[in-house]
């Protein structure tokens, strides 16, 4: 797949992979357009970051990458988002396999009213046969993976409902995992949450990129300096700003961004 330098007045050129191209992607939502011509590419295991103000479209250009508007009567999206190859944005694209590939954890932690194993095992029963003994591998496996295992492998037979807050996020992260995607795509998945499972998630983030692409939508500027590689700074559905995030932060090209960073706008 595509292989793209970045380069500007302010970084050195990184080179990486796009795991996901977006090409002038334009977002409806019945008549009103909540995104206006957006390019960008997310790169392959590394964290990118989404900021901007309330409503500026973060949350619209998430939820397009793994085709979430589709539930939706009357939302559209036009342009192109290839992956492996492919438009994700064309009509004859598998959806379900889709989101097997680019998982998404949201904001609230949303656990399903069954046992901490039943939630991860629930997905991955979608799209795999696999023998109990294979489960049980794929359930540590994944729990490990979301830093869950140690405070779970106990429980694993009771609600996910019963877990902490912090836990509950963390378990519905393993069950994106689960399922082993290429994409991770987290919505604000702090913002519930108290201080002491924000370190938590942000570590996790930091480990799962060794093994998966992250898109992150945060509204904690400090969030994105931590844990992004790369930030896409967007206002009134456009990407104004995007960039390494040291560069970003440290040394914006826009004043705009600059603005934004430094708390005077927004
Ligand atoms: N279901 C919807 N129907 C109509 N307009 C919507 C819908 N959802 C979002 N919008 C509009 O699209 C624009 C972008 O919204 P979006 O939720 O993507 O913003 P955001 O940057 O994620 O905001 P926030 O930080 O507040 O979550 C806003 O103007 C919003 O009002």
């Amino acid at each position: 797949m595509m292989t793209q330098t970045i380069a500007n007045e302010t970084t050195a050129p990184v080179n990486a992979r796009a795991t996901l191209a977006i090409d002038n992607l334009n977002f409806y939502y019945g008549n009103f357009q909540g995104l206006k011509n957006v390019s960008l590419n997310v790169y392959e295991k590394k964290v990118t970051a989404f900021i901007g103000p309330s409503g500026c479209g973060k949350s619209t250009l998430l939820r397009t990458l793994n085709r979430m508007y589709d539930l939706y009567p009357g939302q559209r999206a036009e342009g192109s988002i290839m992956f492996n190859g492919r438009n994700i944005l064309d009509p004859g694209q598998d959806v379900n396999m889709l989101r097997a590939k680019v998982g998404m954890v949201f904001q609230k932690p949303t656990p399903f009213p069954m046992s901490v194993y039943d939630n991860i095992a629930f997905g991955v029963r979608l799209y795999e046969k696999l023998s109990k003994g294979e489960m049980d591998e794929r359930v540590e496996w994944a729990l490990k993976k979301a830093a869950l295992w140690t405070e779970v492998k106990d429980k694993l037979n009771k609600s996910g409902l019963s877990l902490s807050g912090g836990q509950q996020q963390r378990l519905c992260i393993a069950r994106g995992v689960a399922v082993k995607p290429e994409v991770l795509l987290l919505d604000e998945p702090t913002s519930a949450l108290d201080p002491i499972s924000t370190v938590k998630i942000e570590e996790l983030i930091h480990e799962l990129k060794q093994d998966y692409t992250i898109a992150i939508v945060t509204h904690n500027m400090q969030q994105a300096a931590r844990c992004s590689d790369f930030t896409a700074y967007m206002y009134l559905g456009e990407l104004v700003e995007f960039g390494e995030t040291d560069q970003i932060f440290m040394n914006p090209a826009k004043k705009e961004t600059q603005d934004y960073i430094t708390g005077r706008f927004g």
